[in-house]
């Protein structure tokens, strides 16, 4: 994990403000503890290989992570894993399957898409499943406390014990119609969430005071984000959708408890198609594994990440093409850069500060993007001029506010990435055509010009395209 550029400080005044749902408007971002912030992502269910959606949450929340790591903070980032659930208790039975294979083969896709996306490992990832024991004592906790209840198995919150409940989505106890979900018995009110539900034949289990069972969904947050983060910690985040019931029940089971759990709410957008929520259950799902099949997964960064995260993204392979292109403007700029200063140009310790005005404005990506392209323009005019210094310093403020959104081509990051994708060949493909170029400009030197010409068609036809510039010819894959 990244940690603070040497020259970021904590300067202990505000700087970042962010949406919190919870209070329905932008504030000033003020840690618990100062210089460190603690961020609680719901994570995967791992019931099926992640669409571009997942990621687009996990990418959103590493920018905001590495933002933060930028401004001086010490940062925890917890990103759990739901284990177990309906769907893949499931899947597994219609496949023949242990459940617990299901979920490791589906785990290991969504790190794969997070890796390939080049979101940095969380600080802690824990497994729903490896904290049944601290579920247990919630779930006392709360039973002693008449906030919860057993009933055939089945251990219930009781909503109308909880003042707060639905403070965050804004709705009144009134009007909300929860239907049970199956097995669901006993319950003393329809709209009670169950916290832990009892046994079913066949079906995983743990043990309880309350006999054999299994957590619920939104118990695991509330019992992971207690043992890592404590009772009370800076930010829980998630997709819009997990506001209601998801998030609204972590936080009745949390307080309800005794914690003063999160002190802002903050919600990615969606990714849709046709302006519904690209999901699993809807059939509507790109895949990151075959998306990155077609197009580099730093163009695919570029695509989910520099939309602003509280506005949908409506997935379009013309989106998709006009990403490619204004990121190749970008890279174009930085080879030119260091083709002419003969040597690997260092990020600046600092981003221009309109950029970090920007960022620091609820996570204001887009408007910091357009401070990127507008230092690209510049550097591009000092080429144009022979500026040498001039070029090479805006190179290097590019580079420092690609790497802040994880986007710096030349970042080891990449380079691994790109490593694996054969353009370690990169070298030797440049000498041999150097050496076909040698032998084209040769014939020019005799004015043989139809053989200066068939060289450069062979070429053209292998894919590779020659600009002749000042300092020589130049190629690159067309
Ligand atoms: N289309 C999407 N766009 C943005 N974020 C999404 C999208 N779908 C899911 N998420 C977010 O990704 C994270 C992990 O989601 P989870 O594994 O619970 O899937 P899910 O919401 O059940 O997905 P699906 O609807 O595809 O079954 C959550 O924070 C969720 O809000
Ligand atoms: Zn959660």
């Amino acid at each position: 994990m990244p940690g603070a550029l040497p020259n970021a400080h904590y300067s202990g005044c505000v700087t970042i403000r962010l949406y919190d749902t919870s209070a329905r408007q932008i504030r000033d971002f003020s840690p618990l503890t100062p210089g460190c912030v603690s961020i609680y992502l719901c994570g995967a269910t791992v019931q099926a290989a992640p669409h571009i959606g997942h990621i687009r949450s996990g990418l959103n929340f590493d920018i905001l992570r590495r933002w933060f790591t930028y401004r001086g903070y010490d940062v925890t980032f917890v990103r759990n894993v739901t284990d177990i659930d309906d769907k893949i208790i499931t899947k597994a039975a219609d496949q023949g399957r242990p459940w617990w294979s299901i979920g490791y083969e589906n785990e290991r896709a969504f790190n794969n898409g997070y890796d390939a996306l080049g979101c940095l490992p969380p600080t802690v990832e824990p497994r729903a499943t490896g904290h049944v024991t601290e579920m247990v004592e919630m779930m006392r906790g709360l039973i002693e406390r008449s906030y919860a209840y057993e009933a055939d198995g089945n251990v219930y919150f009781d909503v109308r014990s909880f003042p707060g409940y639905l403070q965050l989505s804004n709705q009144e106890l009134d009007n909300l119609l929860q239907p049970s979900g199956e097995g669901e018995t006993g319950k003393r009110d329809p709209r009670d969430f169950a916290m832990w539900k009892a046994a079913k034949p066949g079906e995983p289990s743990w043990e309880t005071p309350w006999g054999r069972g299994r957590p619920g969904w939104h118990l695991e947050c509330s019992a992971m984000a207690h043992k890592y983060l404590g009772s009370a910690f800076d930010i829980h985040g998630g997709g819009l959708d997990l506001i209601f019931p998801h998030h609204e029940n972590e936080i009745a089971q949390a307080k309800a408890f005794g914690d003063d759990f999160a002190s802002y709410w903050v919600h990615n957008a969606w990714v849709t198609m046709s302006g519904e929520k690209m999901s699993k259950s809807l059939g509507n799902s790109v895949l990151v594994s075959e998306m990155v099949k077609h197009w580099r997964p730093i163009v695919l960064r570029y695509y989910l990440g520099t939309p602003h995260y509280r506005s949908m993204i409506e997935y379009s392979e013309d989106a998709l093409r006009e990403a490619e292109a204004a990121f190749a403007r970008i890279e174009g700029f930085m080879q030119r850069v260091c083709e002419m200063a003969g040597k690997t140009v260092e990020p600046a310790a600092e981003v221009p500060p309109a950029f970090a005005e920007a960022m620091d404005d609820d996570l204001g990506v887009p408007q910091a993007l357009a401070i990127v392209h507008t230092t690209v323009r510049q550097g591009n005019s000092a080429l144009t001029a022979d500026d040498k210094e001039s070029a090479v310093a805006r190179l290097a403020e590019v580079r420092a506010m690609l790497g802040v959104l994880g986007l710096d081509p030349l970042d080891e990051q990449w380079a691994d990435a790109s490593a694996g994708r054969g353009d370690d060949l990169h070298g030797v493909v440049d000498s041999l055509v150097r050496l076909v170029l040698e032998q084209r400009q040769a014939a020019r030197g005799r004015k043989d010009w139809a053989a200066a010409d068939a060289i450069r068609d062979r070429l053209q036809h292998a894919g590779l395209a020659i600009e002749d510039t000042p300092s020589g010819p130049r190629w690159s894959l067309s």
